[in-house]
């Protein structure tokens, strides 16, 4: 967990900078050109959007209390479109993007300084003006099975689903984990089911379906870990590119706060959520395209001279075709692995599933 790095001093003159000049404001009063204070982070105001930012700002200022003490840090909540509809499936309405489009927006209009997203949540180009300037340690990446009141888990990990009776109810609007449930269980049957991580599992005590997913991330930062069932195994469930990393996005010209940013982010996420986003950013026809992807570091104490090994999967949204391919490479080209696995599961994947066909 993020609150649990040790705190080391930060080797960042930005930061310094940033301090002195603060310092030097408050001894002043009226502070001339100077970068304001307090730094403005936006972000969304699900409870589990807030967890993260407020990870991300305690990590921050371990590495220089003096912005805690000075109240740094001002949290700006936007309400985004993907917060707003509850009821449509966010593919057909748009998909990525949804719940970061108002947040890019007062990125670059200046009304806030960064802001913090879950990265699977973030579309894999940002709009000019825009950068990915840090990553943090990766909460794991696995999705969670949670099962309905009185069904009990399976005993065998590699078949979670024998714990749900034929043409079970399954609550889930990503079309990821449908077509990899519906690909080994073409009986079950899915409803929509959206809503903050509470909402859902209210939704499931109260019978309205058998069994949800979340990604274990989620729940884990919430306090809600024993609510999973059943933790999928990334090789019965391949996690969605990004899953369990929080991103920070600046202004692509706000050179000290990148550099500020730079300083802190985790590289195993970096490198892994690297090779993620460009086999997405490869094979992302369609927002209704069921893709996973899921990287790890081989040898995470080797940084860019270690490998990262990135499983890749596109499959149809009713799972009658899956396809899942592995590939491993040198760390340091995390971006050209993602690329070269995603041009390799399009050739063999049917053009139909890339295609919006409606
Ligand atoms: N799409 C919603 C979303 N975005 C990030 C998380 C979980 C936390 C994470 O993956 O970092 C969730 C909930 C879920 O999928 O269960």
């Amino acid at each position: 967990m993020v609150s649990a790095q040790p705190s080391r001093p930060l080797p960042s003159a930005a930061l310094q900078k940033i301090a002195a000049q603060a310092a030097a404001r408050q001894k002043t009063a009226a502070p001339q050109h100077r970068r304001q204070l307090p730094l403005r982070v936006g972000t969304r105001g699900s409870p589990l959007a807030l967890w993260q930012t407020r990870a991300f700002l305690t990590r921050l200022t371990r590495f220089c209390p003096v912005l805690r003490d000075m109240n740094a840090f001002q949290e700006h909540l936007i309400n985004t479109t993907g917060d707003q509809v509850q009821n449509r499936a966010l593919a057909e309405i748009g998909g990525k993007g949804l719940f970061a489009k108002e947040i890019h927006e007062a990125l670059l209009d200046g009304r806030i300084d960064f802001a913090v997203h879950s990265l699977k949540d973030l579309e894999t180009t940002l709009p000019d003006g825009l950068v990915l300037a840090c990553t943090m340690k990766r909460e794991d990446a696995r999705d969670a099975l949670i099962l309905g009141p009185g069904l009990k888990p399976s005993d065998d990990p590699m078949r979670p689903y024998d714990a749900l009776p034929h043409g079970a109810l399954v609550g889930c609007a990503s079309v990821r984990r449908q077509a990899q449930m519906l690909h080994v269980r073409p009986d079950l049957r899915f409803g929509l089911l959206r809503g903050n991580v509470q909402t859902r599992l209210d939704k499931l005590a109260a019978r309205q379906c058998d069994a949800t997913l979340l990604a274990l991330a989620g729940l884990r930062r919430l306090g809600m870990e024993d609510r999973a069932s059943v933790v999928l195994d990334p090789a019965v469930m391949v996690p969605s590119a990004g899953q369990g990393i929080v991103g920070v996005t600046v202004r692509a010209s706000d050179i000290e706060l990148r550099e500020l940013l730079a300083a802190i982010e985790d590289y195993e996420a970096r490198a892994v959520s690297t090779a993620e986003r460009a086999l997405l950013a490869e094979l992302d026809g369609s927002c209704r395209t069921p893709i996973g992807g899921y990287a790890r570091l081989l040898n995470p104490a080797a940084g860019p001279k270690g490998q990262v090994h990135l499983t890749g999967l596109v499959a149809s949204e009713d799972g009658t075709f899956l396809l899942r391919r592995e590939i491993t490479g040198a760390a340091a080209d995390a971006e050209r692995i993602g690329r070269e696995l995603g041009r390799s599961l399009r050739r063999d994947s049917p053009a139909s599933i890339f295609t919006d066909n409606d």
